[in-house]
């Protein structure tokens, strides 16, 4: 699939629905560094949302607050109509939110199948001895979940990897990886914090058609920082800009694009 392939994609008309992510006037310290101030912005069902900007701007620390690491010092998180004043990583979990990280969270000596199975922890009802013996519910329920995991592999196109310990496995194949293991938990919002990160055009294609297929075929709504601004703009449907921890854009990507503020905070003018 190249760029052109994607900008027609996400212009084909898909169903973007309500607003069912609302983050209203949030602000984050950490002593005296403003990590965010006085944010807000929507995430509508369906619609793939970048949050851009440069070094240091907050991206990373708001996808923290939705997702229930961070704990802002001001505003409210409303998640399919139920406000909070912050997340936990527990009820965010629950309420369907999953994410990836800058820096690959996997366990390396682990093989693929058994890192993509750890995201199906949430999903386990059995308990822990039923499990260690692996008796009754627990065989029927395994299988379930082994079936779920090899459809994300098998979506993924990772089948000939399926038993290689991660560690082995080259970068952009590992971050394939992780974008598996949160599928695992079939979220319903999924945040992806830079996920071509270091990775070779190549590699890059390959994840934005995984991006795109995992919207349109599962529905799920995506987050994602990312810092290929060509990237950002084929797959994005809205994109909120951060700088210095304030938000100064926030559209379809034209009209980011022609945002003076947004121009300005990219080619490093003073405040
Ligand atoms: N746990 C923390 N403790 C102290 N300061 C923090 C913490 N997390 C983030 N910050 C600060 O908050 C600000 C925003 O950081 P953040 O990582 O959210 O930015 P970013 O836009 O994701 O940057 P990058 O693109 O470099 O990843 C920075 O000044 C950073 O140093």
């Amino acid at each position: 699939m190249d760029m052109t392939d994607l900008e027609a994609r996400v212009g084909a008309g898909r169903a973007i629905g309500p607003v069912i992510l609302d983050l209203k006037n949030i602000s984050l310290s950490f002593g005296g560094v403003k990590a965010l101030t006085d944010i807000s912005f929507d995430v509508k069902q369906h619609e793939i949302r970048a949050i851009i900007g440069p070094n240091g701007a907050g991206k990373s620390s708001m996808l923290n607050v939705i997702n229930g690491v961070y704990r802002p010092q001001q505003g409210e998180i409303v998640l399919r109509g139920a406000t909070r004043k912050n997340m936990d990583c527990y009820a965010a979990a629950k309420a369907g939110v999953a994410r990836t990280f800058q820096n690959i969270a996997l366990f390396k000596g682990m093989t693929v199948l058994d890192n993509i199975m750890t995201g199906r922890n949430l999903k386990m009802k059995s308990n822990f001895l039923m499990q260690a013996l692996y008796i009754g519910p627990a065989r029927r329920e395994e299988i379930a979940h082994r079936e779920k995991v090899e459809e994300i592999i098998d979506f993924l196109e990772i089948q000939a990897i399926r038993k290689t310990p991660v560690g082995r496995l080259p970068y952009g194949l590992q971050k394939r990886v992780e974008l598996g293991r949160a599928l695992a938990a079939e979220p319903e919002i999924l945040l992806l914090d830079e996920p071509m990160a270091g990775m070779n055009v190549e590699e890059k294609q390959d994840m934005c058609r995984f991006i795109l297929d995992v919207n349109d075929q599962f529905g799920t709504t995506i987050v994602l920082i990312e810092h290929d601004m060509g990237v950002v703009m084929d797959i994005s449907d809205r994109v909120v800009v951060l700088d210095y921890g304030k938000k100064i854009g926030d559209g379809t990507p034209d009209e980011v694009r022609n945002n003076q503020n947004v121009i300005n905070a990219y080619l490093g003018v003073a405040h």
